[in-house]
């Protein structure tokens, strides 16, 4: 029997797992991570925590398993997107990761898009506008602002990618990921020479870039000794979380849609051409299944929003323990009739991507009145993390591209009443899998097809993943959402110039 394991590089932390040929999950670890905030809006880790974290949940699972580590044959990587790891010739990292969040890049974001011409010139080249948690805008900060580490700058990775490098010694990234910098012609699937000439950067700043199911090495000695892994054991492209995540919820074919409620928020739609939202509010990446893509819409304080609300607010309130924190302040708000009473949230607690890409939005709970309590506000931010997620939803219908079925994942989801709130304001059947395991999943799949235990990643799809439950809208919730969904939109116009003086404000 052959198994194939798939590491996730998350914010939060790294979750790997490893399963059979047949798609069977034997074993799985996770290790946590803090994130620091050196000042309000910026982001970064220390790629030596993903290393470490890396290593310690593949020895737990190779442990539990029990499974011969010579019957290993093949790694997926997943990763939060869009970070930059900075490398020096040497391959020592020149200073601490900035992430995905990280909003610090506004100046380097207008820089780009007049170098590419204008907004559309941009999204000409690279399907996408500029946006501060991309990579590139990232590159360009560094230049214009850490002169000395820029002059050591031999190699800028995405967070999974320099876990390749460490178990592989290669410098690759494949096409999902790599849609994430700013850099790659996505319609095309290789790096954009055109707009790395106009920003004057040089191509060997930049990784080689495969299709994700493709294999980019095999384990070298000393990392295979630390994994307690063999040097036959090969590592494939992989994919960014999104895709990697949509993979796991067999999101591979037209019509078919995945929202994930974690930490960000996604609303993902497989798409067979390289459609581009002429105004970029969605992303268009090139998918992990070859030669297709996909469009989605990020929030970038999802659940995010929810784990604010219960750990700096309501626990300080009520001190609900912390295990049990999530589930208890929902099961108050499931008490609260859909529409909160008329109390709007706006989740934009850290600046908002989808649809507004706007690092200066700020959170507000709009509408309060006398009868208003905890349990109303709890359920204010489930539904307002939940209308941001609709604006994806509602941008995608208006291109026309088909929505057969939606099926919800992220931690969020594993919540009945979000499931019931998603039917609700989405005005739509939401499916969930019978066992959802989010990006590592997706990514062990990868290996599975590239070791050729499948054919192509949609019949491994076929043959693993399995849809189980069905949610319903109920017809009076959906119409209170309706009626409501229209005044969630004007309030981010309403409010924006206030939100930006309170930005400018607190930096
Ligand atoms: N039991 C629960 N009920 C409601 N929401 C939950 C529950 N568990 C987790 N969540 C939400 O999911 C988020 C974490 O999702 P997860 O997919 O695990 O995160 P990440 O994106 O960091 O990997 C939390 O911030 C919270 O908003
Ligand atoms: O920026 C994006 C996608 O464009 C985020 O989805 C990150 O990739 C999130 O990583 P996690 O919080 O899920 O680790």
């Amino acid at each position: 029997m052959s198994y194939y394991l798939g590491i996730d590089i998350g914010t939060s932390g790294t979750k790997t797992l490893l399963i059979d040929q047949s798609g069977k999950v034997l074993a799985e670890a996770d290790a946590g991570y803090p994130m620091e905030q050196p000042r309000p809006g910026w982001t970064q880790q220390d790629p030596e925590d993903w290393w470490n974290a890396t290593v310690k949940t593949v020895r737990a699972v190779m442990r539990q398993s029990k499974v011969d580590k010579n019957d290993v044959k093949a790694i997926g990587l997943s990763g939060q997107m869009h970070g930059s790891v900075f490398l020096d010739a040497q391959d020592n990292v020149i200073r601490p990761a900035l992430l995905w969040n990280d909003q610090r890049t506004a100046v380097q974001c207008e820089s780009i898009t007049s170098a590419a011409g204008s907004r559309e010139e941009l999204i000409k080249l690279v399907a996408n506008p500029a946006l501060t948690g991309f990579q590139a805008p990232k590159i360009l900060w560094l230049r214009d602002n850490e002169k000395r580490n820029f002059d050591k700058l031999a190699k800028v990775l995405l967070p999974k990618d320099d876990i390749r490098r460490r178990l592989t010694g290669e410098y690759v990234s494949e096409v999902s990921d790599a849609s994430g910098t700013l850099l790659l012609d996505v319609q095309a699937r290789n790096w954009s020479t055109e707009l790395l000439g106009r920003l004057q950067l040089d191509r060997s700043l930049l990784p080689d870039v495969v299709e994700s199911e493709d294999v980019t090495g095999k384990l070298t000695a000393a990392a295979a000794k630390q994994l307690g892994l063999t040097t036959q054991c090969q590592v494939v492209g992989g994919a960014g979380d999104c895709a990697a995540g949509a993979i796991g919820n067999g999101i591979v074919r037209s019509g078919l849609l995945s929202t994930s409620i974690g930490t960000s928020g996604v609303m993902f739609v497989h798409s067979d051409e390289p459609s581009i939202d002429a105004a970029g509010r969605l992303h268009t990446f090139c998918h992990a299944v070859r030669g297709k893509w996909h469009m989605m819409g990020v929030n970038l304080t999802s659940g995010g929003s929810l784990q604010w609300w219960v750990e700096n607010v309501i626990q300080g309130l009520a001190g609900v323990p912390a295990a049990k924190s999530f589930e208890a302040a929902t099961a108050e708000a499931a008490g609260v009739p859909a529409g909160s009473g008329s109390l709007v949230f706006l989740p934009y607690l850290n600046g908002e991507r989808t649809p507004h890409a706007d690092p200066h939005a700020r959170g507000a709970f709009v509408g309060m009145n006398l009868t208003h309590d905890r349990a109303a506000m709890t359920r204010s931010v489930m539904e307002g993390i939940t209308f941001a997620l609709r604006d994806s939803l509602a941008i995608i219908e208006s291109m026309g591209v088909p929505v057969r079925q939606i099926r919800a994942s992220g931690g969020g989801s594993k919540n009945k009443l979000w499931r019931q709130m998603q039917a609700d304001v989405f005005g739509k059947k939401i499916t969930t899998l019978k066992v959802e395991q989010g990006p590592a999943y997706g990514v062990a799949l990868l290996a599975a097809v590239g070791d050729g235990a499948y054919k192509s990643i949609e019949q491994a799809c076929k043959a693993t993943i399995e849809v189980a439950e069905e949610t319903k809208p109920d017809a009076k919730a959906k119409a209170t959402y309706n009626e409501l969904f229209p005044i969630y939109r004007d309030l981010y116009g309403n409010l924006k110039d206030s939100m930006h003086r309170l930005a400018e404000l607190s930096s």
